[in-house]
């Protein structure tokens, strides 16, 4: 089967607090923040008009994921594959393709509820070239814009969505012990080059998404990154660290909205003819030492 899904194309996040997320995400991580007439924003990290679309709401979660393909034909058949194989599909229409900045957008949600359109024809920002408010500039093009861990219930059953429905490649699995005795095992998925756009973490946590993460095109933006959110006491859930899969250098600052965002360097580009699947045994080479989380009703200007 073909892979019709080429990247991780945007990601809609539900949060509460754009104040405290606009001095996360534009000062600390360079992400350029371009407020909306209806109340939402989008976020950009390179000329793609939105890559982070924030809605203002209580939940502090993952709203949807958008999964770029090629064109209207590739649309099509990945609405036929969806629907033969007895996935509900919704094709909004033109209003919402515009609201997203996209010629056109199917809908549909995998086993676990979550909500995943798939698009093509994003509008491109040609003579607004992105500017970081830090400097940093993002590894995005093919790769796309980074990779979304989920929290899932049945993970069997979300493989064979993305694996075969889907048509997501598999890259690894790692087994790890997040609390001590209860070992558990993430799978890690792609669909370009990106060793995942996509990883599957069987943890009962009360969101739906575990991480969102980012990658940079230098080390030193990682670097001035760490300093910047050290010396303001942004909370890390884990430390800088480079992970034993995709030896992606990084760290975890903690969003505003109570998960993780990954701020990375220096990913792994997976070549389909020669790689193999593999299980690791541990998360990371050295570092990502996880931090607790910081006690709720302690007084903190955030
Ligand atoms: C291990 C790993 C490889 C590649 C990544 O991009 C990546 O984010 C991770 C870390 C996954 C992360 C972890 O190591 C500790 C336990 C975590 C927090 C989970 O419970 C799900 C994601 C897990
Ligand atoms: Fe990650």
């Amino acid at each position: 089967m073909t892979s019709q899904i080429e990247a991780l194309g945007y990601v809609g996040l539900e949060v509460s607090d754009f104040s405290a997320w606009r001095a996360f995400i534009t000062d600390k991580l360079g992400v350029h923040w371009s407020a909306r007439e209806d109340g939402t924003v989008d976020l950009r990290l390179d000329q793609y008009a939105t890559r982070l679309r924030l809605h203002e709401g209580p939940r502090d979660d993952l709203a949807y994921t958008g999964w770029e393909v090629k064109d209207a034909s590739a649309l099509d058949e990945l609405e036929t594959r969806l629907e033969k194989s007895g996935v509900l599909v919704e094709r909004p229409g033109i209003d919402v393709a515009s609201d997203r900045r996209v010629n056109d957008l199917i809908r549909f949600t995998d086993p676990e509820g979550n909500i995943h359109e798939a698009f093509y024809g994003p509008l491109q920002r040609t003579n607004d070239p992105f500017v970081s408010p830090t400097g940093a500039q993002f590894k995005t093009g093919r790769q796309g814009l980074g990779h979304v861990v989920l929290s899932c219930n049945d993970k069997p059953a979300m493989l064979e969505f993305f694996l075969g429905t889907l048509g997501f490649r598999l890259s690894d699995h790692i087994r790890t012990e997040v609390v001590p005795g209860r070992p558990l095992e993430i799978s890690f998925l792609r669909c370009n080059g990106r060793h995942h756009s996509l990883a599957l973490a069987p943890v009962r946590i009360p969101k739906r998404i575990v991480h969102l993460m980012i990658e940079t095109v230098t080390i030193d933006d990682v670097g001035r990154a760490l300093d910047r959110c050290l010396s303001s006491g942004t909370h890390l859930t884990f430390t800088l660290g480079r992970h034993s899969n995709d030896e992606m250098l990084s760290f975890y600052p903690l969003t505003p909205s109570g998960f993780d965002l990954e701020y990375g360097w220096g990913g792994l580009e997976v070549d389909d003819e020669s790689w193999h699947v593999l299980t690791h045994d541990t998360n990371s080479a050295w570092g990502h030492i996880y931090q607790r989380p910081p006690k709720p009703n302690k007084t903190e200007t955030s």
